[in-house]
């Protein structure tokens, strides 16, 4: 006979609430930004990548430095393979030599892989400190400096370990995409069209229609466009914080991108990779009967106007069905993909099967001639 029960306690979780995100022009503003974390009874360490630092370290360290009780500064070499553990521990290292407590903060100053690994050391270091997000690439003003995702690759193993771990702000500075490659630039639109593809057509029209202004990093497009992505991740993470659901949908192109970082040592860029994913999940997603032959090909077509690939180069597509086995995307067995009913409208599938996969993957190795007729 089952007893009824009665709850005794509830614990409240004390999990941060909400933060904001600012989106300016230059680095002035942080000091009134930072203004609600106490920075005159804290410490703050700046993380940044030996790029990153060479161009915007000295102006934001002056800000930082107005307002917090001291700043310390922490370098990495600049790109994925230095999202790891390994650099994690140095920066535990530096910060316990530094004698940082659990009042103190970190500081983001960078691209994807400088939020994401600061996060996670936030969010471990003596059990969780907090950290700010200053996103300099396209990529993390998009898209990864909100939502709380942080952690590291391991062992070839993409995003392997992390955890949730909110920054108390973000506050992307927009002239600085002025200095970023015309590669790192394209790979921030990588996931600017994810956005438009999962939720937004007539945002995913906009930016066919403002493509010369957005190639041409025009402020006024770039605002316009930062912000809309922004809002787009701020309210899928708003519903589902942990990913139980909805926010599955931000995986669109992951699936099959992340096998190819994996397969390619991370030496290709995660923008390209998931801009090579979305176009496998629109091939399925075509094959299926849901994309129409028109939208399909504007997908692919709208890669080439922003300088994406749309070929594969020597991949095997057995090894690609393989690694997308070993990323976090199995559910009892079976893979997760986000395919597309039309654009604009994404959603999770189950039922993608290793030939379906194969197929997509075939398809861009061969250039997509023979469907094209
Ligand atoms: N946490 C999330 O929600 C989330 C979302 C998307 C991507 N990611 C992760 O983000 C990473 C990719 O981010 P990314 O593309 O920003 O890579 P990145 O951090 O490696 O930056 C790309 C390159 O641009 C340089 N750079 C940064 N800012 C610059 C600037 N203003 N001018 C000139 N050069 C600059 C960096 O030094 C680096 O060499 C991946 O590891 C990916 O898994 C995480
Ligand atoms: O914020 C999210 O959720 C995303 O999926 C955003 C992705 O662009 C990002 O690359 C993320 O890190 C992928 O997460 P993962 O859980 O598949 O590693
Ligand atoms: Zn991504």
């Amino acid at each position: 006979m089952s007893e009824e029960i009665k709850k005794a306690l509830t614990v409240k979780t004390g999990q941060r609430t909400s933060y904001d995100i600012y989106l300016e022009e230059n680095f002035d503003g942080l000091t009134e930004a930072v203004k609600t974390l106490e920075p005159e009874k804290r410490k703050i360490c700046i993380v940044t990548d030996s790029t990153v630092a060479s161009l915007y370290l000295n102006p934001v360290k002056a800000v930082l430095e107005k307002s917090f009780a001291g700043v310390s500064i922490f370098t990495f070499p600049s790109g994925e393979p230095s999202k790891n553990l390994d650099t994690v521990r140095e920066l535990y290292r530096h910060l316990i030599e530094a004698h940082f407590d659990r009042k103190d903060v970190l500081a983001a100053l960078g691209g994807g892989v400088t939020g994401d690994l600061t996060g996670y050391a936030a969010a471990t270091y003596l059990r969780g400190i907090d950290f700010i997000q200053i996103p300099t690439t396209l990529l993390a003003q998009v898209d990864s400096s909100i939502g709380g995702k942080t952690g590291v690759d391991f062992d070839g193993y993409k995003n392997m370990v992390g955890a949730f771990h909110h920054p108390s702000l973000v506050y992307a500075n927009l002239s600085t995409l002025k200095t970023l490659t015309a590669e790192q630039f394209a790979c921030g639109m990588g996931e600017v069209l994810k956005h438009g593809l999962i939720k937004n057509a007539s945002y995913y029209e906009w930016c066919i229609n403002q493509m010369f202004e957005i190639q041409d990093r025009e402020v006024e497009a770039l605002k316009t466009m930062v912000l809309e992505s922004m809002k787009i991740k701020k309210a899928v993470v708003e519903k589902d914080p942990t990913e139980k659901g909805e926010r599955a949908l931000l995986n669109l192109g992951h699936t099959v991108g992340h096998a190819i970082e994996k397969i390619q040592n991370f030496q290709m860029l995660h923008g390209q990779c998931v801009a090579l994913g979305y176009l496998c999940a629109a091939y399925i997603s075509w094959k299926r009967g849901l994309l129409t032959n028109e939208e399909f090909f504007e997908i692919r077509d709208m890669n080439v106007g922003f300088d994406l690939p749309i070929f594969l180069d020597a991949l095997d597509e057995n090894e690609v069905v393989l690694a997308t086995k070993s990323d976090k995307k199995m559910e009892h067995g079976q893979i997760k993909f986000i395919l597309l009913k039309s654009i604009g409208h994404a959603y999770v599938d189950f039922t993608v099967t290793d030939e379906e996969i194969r197929a997509a993957v075939h398809y861009f190795l061969d250039n997509g001639e023979e469907d094209e007729e």
